[in-house]
């Protein structure tokens, strides 16, 4: 997989080149280039952005630069387009599905915005020649997109083939059945009084996959119930009812 990422911090995505992103890297599972908006700029100041127009609060990114950024990065002429993601809070909710939905992807590039936004037009003219998501990763507002862009290649990156160590960590991920996952123990057996529950020492495997399903389906239900109204039909077996 090729990523592409237009930032006017660069330096924010130094983190793509650390641990395991890192390590993928290396072993070429992904490509991984950062360009810096401001190249795409062609007077002294650098400008990459404006007022908006009709009034209001901040500034909002302009559209000469972020074309020929995007005209440099993913030349129209080239045979092959990416998908263009586009981070912003009035996005379409980033889940695990989309996440999947990428990782399957040859090529994608990031565009780093300010909250205020980059100039519709940029999205509506790349919309006419790559697939365009604008997403939000959670009801809140950062600053730019930076941040977004790292939590969203980490989750892409480690379901890629031959990242992850244990390949099986990812099929058992919170929301890959739908549910949160449970709770984790690891050793001391007692800690600060606490013990580790005893069905997951019994060795009965029956058990463990029960009690552990039980802790999700709870967890799932106090947490964040709409999942559960959210699984597909006969998701839920009788003991999970029971549960
Ligand atoms: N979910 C989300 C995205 C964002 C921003 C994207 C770009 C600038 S701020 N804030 N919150």
């Amino acid at each position: 997989m090729r990523i592409d990422v237009i930032t006017i911090f660069p330096d924010y995505l130094n983190p793509l080149r650390e641990a395991l992103l890192g390590k993928a890297v290396e072993r070429e599972r992904i490509s991984v280039g950062v360009h810096d908006l401001r190249t795409w700029t062609h007077d002294v100041h650098k400008t990459v952005d404006d007022s908006p127009y009709g009034g209001g609060p901040g500034m909002v990114m302009k559209p000469d630069v972020w074309g020929e950024a995007l005209d440099a990065v993913c030349p129209p002429a080239a045979e092959t387009s990416p998908r263009l993601v586009v981070p912003t809070p009035a996005g379409r909710p980033f889940t695990q599905d989309l996440a999947h939905e990428w990782s399957r992807e040859p090529w994608l590039v990031f565009a780093c915005g300010r909250y205020e936004g980059i100039d519709q037009r940029v999205v509506d003219e790349a919309s006419e020649r790559m697939p365009v998501d604008e997403v939000s990763i959670g009801d809140y507002v950062l600053v730019g997109g930076e941040v977004a862009v790292l939590a969203m290649v980490e989750s892409v990156v480690r379901l890629l083939p031959g990242v992850l160590g244990n390949p099986a960590s990812a099929q058992q991920d919170s929301f890959s059945d739908g549910l949160l996952e449970g709770p984790s123990y690891t050793r001391p057996e007692v800690w600060r009084g606490r013990p580790v529950p005893d069905v997951l020492r019994s060795g009965n495997h029956g058990a463990i996959a029960r009690w552990r399903r039980d802790k999700a389906l709870e967890r799932t239900w106090r947490r964040r119930p709409e999942l559960l109204d959210a699984l597909p039909e006969g998701a839920l077996d009788r003991k999970d009812r029971e549960a």
